[in-house]
């Protein structure tokens, strides 16, 4: 028996459908058909770059594409990598395109979005303004907290360590060392000494946090890049591709910072002056006066605490949200205003927290609310601090200790520091144990003249060019009205668009021998010629309105550490096996480790 006509008619109509839409439109007609692709499938697949992210190929291959094919390139159908700075960087990210799910899907914390996460512009900009002032370099420079924090985590916490080390000549990973080390300090300037880590002389705590935190790296692909398909298979076939201990991880990530929060908020209440700004069972509010919530209602009095103890970023971000607080006239009633609140992106469950669950059992919601936003924000501040600097830290170290030559000039200009770390200290580089007890044993050099070394300035920017901590892309989306792109026109809007640190920081033109590490290139007479090519093509903290808030803590307290260990101590390497960095948004060493010897030098 034959089909009607008609069924054969819709079949080809179908057909023709999907090989117009699926093919020949993204092959040929689309506006990005212009754009070389980067795989002979990418214009109607995006398998090619799926796989490739999957094997963890992603930072060398999208290179080699740019080498091949310029500065714009095809990764999908919906999807472009750009390597240039005018009509790339330029237009992307100073130009302000919104972020894609992509980020959200992966960096809520407690169930709570923040501001690395959101991807809409006017709710990240004002959760930024709450906050960025205390990142800033004057106010990290005239910080009495961090000065007195980072002067007793170096003497009473890491010279004393290395001392050890150098005295019974036993060997150091450096990488969980540095990871402790900005950890502590990161940990501290954002909720103060006494409620921060203290992992540099915690081993074991080190040692477990450490574990939870990187053996989650291997799951992150399935959450954001197939955050759909993730769902359904869980959902509709029961099952889990990101395993479970990978959410036990998780609540143990958030405990910890909840445990934090929970240390510096008491330190607040206990200094305040006792006058509550509402307390718990008075009348409520009236509209328009001062809001608070019960379990966050007293101003705290900071100047009654230690400069140590002095849970900087927390307290600000702290008193902003309360101060955005909106109180509903008719039930008075406070809630979190939404644009206070940046939106909910499509939470997996797999990454769902259980500790955010727990929470929502307390009494008060709006406190609980607050304090779970708060604890989101200030995760992901201090575990993008410690992760990208501890990073940073072990590939200069691992440079330092492979050019020796290097490593003595830079002492030479550490020691010349007033206050420098080693000189005024040799009692603890030489292993003696009580260092700290004497207050002005805790001198080090004056964060504004360490800043300005010029040598300690250029190895940290090589090792920040060659090794970047986050040298894979930065997923952003073209907007609404379209855009161009370096030479192509009329780009859609929803095409995600990626630049990426590892490529911009290998081009040939601006980093000559860009394999190699010469920090001399960022020195003056270098600098001359290519200096200004090399800083716009510099993006290890990223560029535009997303770029790194704590760009400038990392590089104070990276500064420090650097100065701490090559003033008085000589590195060598003793097990460099796995040193390279894994290919992936952020790169540490595959192997997990660099074993260094530790020298006192006299
Ligand atoms: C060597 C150290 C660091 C490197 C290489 C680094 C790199 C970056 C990069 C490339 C971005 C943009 C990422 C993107 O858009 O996909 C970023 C954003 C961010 N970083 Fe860092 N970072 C470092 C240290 C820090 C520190 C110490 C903090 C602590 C406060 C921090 C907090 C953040 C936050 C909160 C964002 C999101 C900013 C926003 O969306 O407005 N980072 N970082």
């Amino acid at each position: 028996m034959s089909l009607p006509l008609s069924i054969y008619a819709l079949a080809a109509v179908f057909f023709s459908f999907v090989l117009y839409k699926y093919i020949l439109y993204p092959a040929f007609l689309s506006p990005l058909a212009a754009i070389p692709n980067a795989n002979p499938t990418s214009a109607i697949s995006p398998l090619w770059i799926l796989w490739t992210r999957f094997k963890q190929r992603e930072n060398v291959t999208v290179h080699s594409a740019h080498k091949r094919l310029g500065p714009i390139v095809r990764l999908g159908p919906n999807e472009i990598g750009v390597n240039c700075v005018k009509g790339g960087l330029l237009t992307v990210y100073a130009g302000g395109f919104e972020k894609s799910d992509w980020y959200p899907n992966l960096f809520c914390n407690y169930g709570m979005p923040n501001m690395f996460s959101t991807v809409q512009s006017r709710p990240h900009s004002v959760r930024k303004r709450m906050i960025s002032n205390t990142y800033s370099k004057s106010y990290l420079h005239s910080s009495p907290t961090m000065s007195a924090l980072t002067a007793q985590i170096i003497h009473r916490r890491l010279l004393p360590l290395l001392a050890t080390h150098a005295s019974s000549s036993t060997p150091v990973n450096a990488f969980p060392l540095f990871s402790a080390a900005t950890l502590d300090i990161v940990t501290s300037y954002i909720f103060g000494l006494r409620a921060g880590t203290d992992y540099l002389t915690d081993s074991a705590s080190l040692e477990a946090f450490l574990d939870r935190y990187e053996s989650r790296r291997a799951y992150t692909f399935w959450p954001q890049e197939l955050p759909r398909l993730t769902s359904w298979l869980e959902t509709w076939l029961g099952l889990r591709v990101v395993p479970r201990w990978v959410d036990e991880a998780n609540r143990q990530i958030e405990a910890l910072g909840l445990h934090m929060l929970d240390r510096a908020e008491e330190l607040l209440r206990n200094s305040a002056l006792g006058q509550p700004i509402v307390s718990a069972g008075s009348p409520a509010p009236s509209a328009g006066s001062q809001k608070s919530v019960p379990s966050f209602s007293t101003e705290p009095r900071l100047s009654a605490i230690p400069p140590a103890d002095v849970p900087v970023v927390y307290a600000q971000l702290r008193a902003a949200m309360v101060r955005a607080l909106v109180l509903d006239p008719s039930s008075g009633a406070l809630s979190m205003p939404p644009d206070a609140s940046p939106a909910r992106g499509p939470l997996l469950a797999p990454y769902r927290s259980t500790v955010a669950q727990d929470d929502s059992t307390r009494g008060d919601t709006v406190a609980a609310q607050l304090r779970l936003e708060l604890a989101s924000e200030m995760l992901d501040h201090w575990a993008a601090g410690f992760d990208t600097s501890g990073i940073t830290l072990t590939y200069l170290a691992w440079e330092l200790s492979k050019n020796p030559e290097v490593q003595d000039a830079l002492r030479k200009e550490l020691r010349g520091l007033p206050a420098a770390i080693y000189p005024r200290n040799k009692r603890a580089a030489n292993g003696e144990k009580d260092v700290s007890a004497a207050q002005d044993e805790l001198v080090i050099p004056d964060s504004k003249l360490l800043d300005q070394l010029p040598l300690l300035n250029a190895v940290l920017q090589e090792t920040l060019r060659l090794h970047a901590a986050i040298p894979g892309g930065q997923p952003r989306v073209t907007p609404t009205g379209g855009c161009k792109l370096g030479a192509y026109e009329g780009i859609p809007g929803g095409v995600r668009v990626n630049a990426q640190a590892y490529s911009l920081h290998r081009n040939e033109q601006v980093f000559p021998n860009a394999e190699e590490w010469r920090p001399q290139r960022w020195l003056s007479n270098e600098t001359t010629k290519g200096g200004g090519d090399m800083n716009r093509w510099f993006w290890a903290f990223g560029s535009g309105g997303r770029m790194c808030v704590g760009s400038n803590l990392a590089i104070f307290q990276m500064k420090y550490i650097i100065a701490a260990i090559y003033t008085g101590f000589r590195t060598s390497i003793i097990d460099d096996e796995g040193i390279e960095q894994v290919d992936a948004y952020t790169a540490p060493p595959k192997g997990g480790k660099l074993v260094l010897t530790v020298e006192s030098v006299a």
